[in-house]
């Protein structure tokens, strides 16, 4: 598939009320604290929980199905993420994601390694009809479950599942990330809905309008879960803001705080401390008036 060129897209202009309602969405967050719940995988739990509050919410994580959904019902958003597999998830996985769904409760999905294993095909599958509001994973996890979710039109084949890690690059992914978020709108209940697709340059979208937001660095792949952490930061947002908003500040934020502590940094172990301290400190601002291209339709 070709790369889309600069010709194709503008950069958003200064007052388009996009950019207002990110820069929002920030400053919302950090006034309220916002308390987003996880259930997510016991490798990059603590980098999760440690980003959200860098960036202002709150974190809970819980893999109890009454727990989850008791503490939903006073949270503004819910993390869910199939990293680590143990028995008992694909049972407690379809219980909230059912009760959720049911509820009316804001969640976002983080499909990681979608297409391995036959249990974690069967609890992606399940998902289909009572989905997320916001699907945040990398591009070889969007197109494995556009697939598994019966969206794909045959077209896009990626490189298939090789673990946790991308074998595709993100723009492989975005017929197969527009019909998921489609999907989202369509079966949310609020009509809401997105899809971002992290990698060397991210990609947002809901369906209909696509965002690629350039950045970032490197160093955020020498560190386990920043793709998590993301997850789970765009929870955090989902509780002030709509799914699109929420997809695109924490996506911008992220890059961002790379590159601030890239510039910082002297290797992997420095960069997640640094990064850290970046998530705290980028303001609003800078976030907001980041670069954002959308693509012509
Ligand atoms: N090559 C790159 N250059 C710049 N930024 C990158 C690059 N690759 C990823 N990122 C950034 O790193 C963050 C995580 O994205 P990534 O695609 O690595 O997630 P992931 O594969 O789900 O990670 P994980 O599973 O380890 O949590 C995003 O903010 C993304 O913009
Ligand atoms: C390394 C790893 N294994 C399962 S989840 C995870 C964290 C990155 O997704
Ligand atoms: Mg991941």
């Amino acid at each position: 598939m070709s790369k889309a060129t600069n010709a194709d897209h503008h950069d958003l202009a200064a007052d388009d009320a996009l950019r207002a309602s990110i820069r929002q969405a920030m400053l919302d967050v950090r006034a309220r604290t916002p308390l987003a719940q996880s259930f997510t995988n016991f490798v990059t739990i603590n980098l999760v929980a440690n980003a959200q509050l860098a960036a202002g919410g709150t974190a809970a994580m819980s893999y109890l199905p009454d727990d989850v959904i008791d503490i939903a019902a006073m949270c503004g958003a819910t993390y869910i993420n199939v990293g680590t597999l143990l028995p008992f998830y694909k049972d407690a996985l379809g219980e909230i994601t059912a009760a959720l769904h049911e509820a009316g409760h804001r969640w976002v999905l983080d499909p990681v390694a979608a297409g391995l294993g036959a249990t974690r095909t069967a609890i992606l599958e399940a998902m289909r009809d009572v989905p997320p509001s916001l699907v945040r994973a990398n591009a070889s996890e969007i197109i494995a479950l556009d697939a598994l979710w019966g969206l794909s039109d045959g077209s896009d084949v990626g490189g298939g599942p090789a673990g946790v890690e991308s074998t595709d690059d993100v723009d492989s992914a975005l017929a197969a990330a527009k019909r998921v978020a489609r999907h989202l709108r369509a079966h949310g209940g609020d009509g809401l809905g997105a899809v971002a697709v992290s990698g060397e340059v991210d990609l947002v979208t809901d369906g209909e309008r696509v965002f690629r937001l350039p950045g970032g660095d490197m160093m955020m792949t020498k560190i386990t879960g920043a793709g998590c952490a993301l997850g789970g930061v765009a929870a955090t947002y989902l509780c002030v803001a709509d799914p699109l908003v929420a997809a695109l500040a924490a996506s911008l934020l992220f890059d961002r705080a790379g590159e601030r502590a890239a510039a910082e940094s002297h290797g992997p172990g420095s960069f997640q401390t640094e990064f850290l301290d970046a998530l705290w400190a980028i303001d609003a601002d800078t976030v907001s008036t980041s670069t954002i291209l959308e693509a012509k339709r």
